[in-house]
């Protein structure tokens, strides 16, 4: 394509509005432009290399025997009731009414739709397994779109869907799916860990999520060197060995704290570890309130108490819920004298006596609290996020953090939504049976943006060449010069042929030229300048910066060699 033809916006400057490394590079590079915040149009480049990545997606897909459809974005309100969801979901549901009046959902996801379809088509058990994918728009109304395409409220999306009749069915497809992603990262020459994941509110029992590392990411994997043990952090088990540092117990006692508010003040003002003070949380379960028990160095993992509880309804209690509750201000919670809601503890309380809690009361606080004695504990469990270096579930030694984006999942679904919505299937013994199902997702524009993250020097995008939008880039450095004109133009008519080749004809200065090809990122440029009439070039290498000067008769074998070694 010549790029006198193409639209390609580059900028000079780096966007003020741009907050990660690849939402800079997309605005920079003309690939990405904003319509609303969280909502992009995707120019030619960024096209192209999504093309690439949904091809590659597809391929993996059909070669699990996975079968594509497209279903519409436009989700009728009702099968969303059928399911629970129209009530349960809240704002990030975007709704819409259409001129009869009648409610429409704009579709996250798709479990609604495709159980309402294969429950209509597949009756039988013979019928079964089948997996059915596509690629599609997804609508979210995240409450704070950011870093550009990884976290969009319209976002390009492949969601999966298989639907069995047995257990070892589903778990054969859940394990196709999960080598499936393997592949597809590996092609993307992306650095990922599968992790260990929570299902949160759409339920099911099993489900990993795909997660390629990059500082900007919003999750974080709890991994060992140990083995290929990995788990975000929200779901990383936290192994309890008692290391129980009692005293003889003593007499509980109120002493006066002016202005501790914090588990942090508290410990300075006792002169104690942090980790000798007990925090004390109420949080809101459903529509109870529940006082959480926890040592002062942890922090309170909201999704282990979701799935304690079995439910995704738990948020902190507000300050008026405290107050109308116990009479008291956050900052000196305590469980002493509290009958009125249930208190839970984190495992590792259990370490400590004569606890330092508050009295709730302000500016009061107890010494020497003591479970049984002064307060009651309903259940102990793992309620906090594990700390980097402590000993990770799997005993392979300690654990260490990264940052990832998560760019898949893959879930056990179970019969969630063949139940509420009644898509059964007959069994080998004439019984209706609801089907078991899973889902697996790929987040394919914010795919893209992970490639940028991982993929990028301080002058651009890198492309890995099975996404590259170009094979060859072909710079014609002065078109006003008859020769390099007639040069460039040759070796585009010759090379387009047999790669994919942009050419820059236009009339912009050199430099121009050239920082544009290094934000764009196609991994070989082949330079037309001043030794055009000698037949020689300049071809470089986009990820190393090397640079050669070749005979147009050794061009061909220069481009290959690049390509050849070029991860
Ligand atoms: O989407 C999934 C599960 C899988 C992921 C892979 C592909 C199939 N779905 C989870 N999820 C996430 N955010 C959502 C947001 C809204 Cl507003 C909603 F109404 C529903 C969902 C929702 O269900
Ligand atoms: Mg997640």
């Amino acid at each position: 394509m010549k790029q006198s033809k193409m639209f390609i916006p580059t900028l000079r400057e780096v966007p003020s509005d741009a907050d990660s490394k690849s939402h800079q590079l997309l605005l920079k590079a003309g690939m990405i432009k904003q319509v609303a915040s969280g909502v992009y149009s995707y120019l030619p480049i960024a096209k192209r290399v999504l093309n690439k990545i949904e091809s590659i997606v597809r391929e993996e897909m059909e070669a699990i025997d996975g079968v594509e459809i497209l279903m519409p974005a436009l989700q009728p309100s009702e099968l969303w009731s059928e399911s629970g969801r129209w009530q349960s979901y809240g704002a990030e549901l975007m709704r819409m009414t259409d001129r009869h009046g009648r409610e429409f959902a704009l579709g996250p996801t798709h479990e609604e739709i495709i159980t309402s379809l294969v429950r209509d088509e597949l009756k039988s058990y013979k019928k079964l397994p089948v997996t059915l994918f596509q690629i599609q728009n997804k609508f979210r109304d995240e409450k704070r779109p950011r870093f550009g395409l990884l976290r969009g409220r319209e976002f390009i999306m492949k969601d999966a869907y298989s639907f069995h009749a047995t257990e070892a069915s589903l778990d054969e497809t859940y394990q196709d799916m999960y080598n499936a992603y393997s592949k597809i990262f590996s092609r993307l020459n992306l650095q990922f860990r599968p992790v260990i994941a929570d299902s949160g509110a759409i339920g099911g029992s099993h489900t990993h999520e795909f997660m390629a590392l990059a500082e900007i990411g919003e999750d974080t994997i709890c991994y060992t060197d140990g083995s290929d043990y990995a788990a975000n952090i929200e779901k990383a088990e936290v192994v309890y060995h008692p290391n129980k540092k009692h005293t003889e117990e003593n007499v509980l006692e109120k002493v006066h704290t002016p202005g501790v508010k914090t588990a942090q003040q508290l410990a300075d003002f006792l002169k104690r570890d942090l980790d000798e003070i007990v925090k004390s949380m109420i949080v809101k379960v459903d529509d109870q309130f529940v006082m959480f028990l926890i040592r002062g160095h942890h922090e309170l993992n909201d999704i282990k108490v979701k799935s304690f509880f079995g439910t995704e309804h738990v948020e902190m209690a507000t300050d008026d819920d405290i107050r109308s509750i116990l009479d008291a201000s956050p900052g000196s919670l305590g469980p002493v004298g509290v009958n009125k809601i249930d208190i839970y503890a984190d495992n590792s309380v259990q370490d400590l006596n004569n606890l330092a809690v508050g009295a709730n009361e302000d500016d009061y606080h107890y010494v020497n609290a003591n479970v049984d004695r002064d307060f009651n504990v309903k259940a102990y469990g793992d309620f906090r996020f594990i700390l980097e270096g402590e000993p990770a579930a799997d005993g392979s030694g300690p654990v260490k953090f990264a940052e990832g984006i998560e760019i898949g999942q893959v879930f056990k679904l179970g019969t969630k939504y063949s139940e509420s919505m009644n898509a059964t299937f007959l069994n080998d013994q004439g019984r209706a049976e609801p089907m078991i199902m899973g889902c697996y997702g790929i987040g394919v524009s914010r795919t893209l943006s992970a490639v940028i993250e991982q993929h990028n020097d301080d002058k651009g995008i890198i492309w890995p060449t099975a996404i590259t939008p170009y094979e060859v880039h072909i710079i014609s450095v002065n078109p006003k010069q008859e020769v390099q004109k007639n040069l460039a133009d040759q070796l585009y008519d010759t090379y387009r042929t047999q790669y994919e080749v942009l050419y820059d004809d236009r009339a912009e200065r050199a430099g121009v030229k050239f920082n544009d090809a290094d934000l764009i990122g196609i991994p070989v440029r082949v330079v037309v300048g001043k030794q055009a009439a000698d037949g020689i070039v300049e071809v470089k290498n986009r990820r190393t910066g090397d640079a050669v000067e070749v005979h147009i008769d050794n061009l061909q074998e220069t481009i290959q060699s690049i390509y050849a070694s070029f991860e």
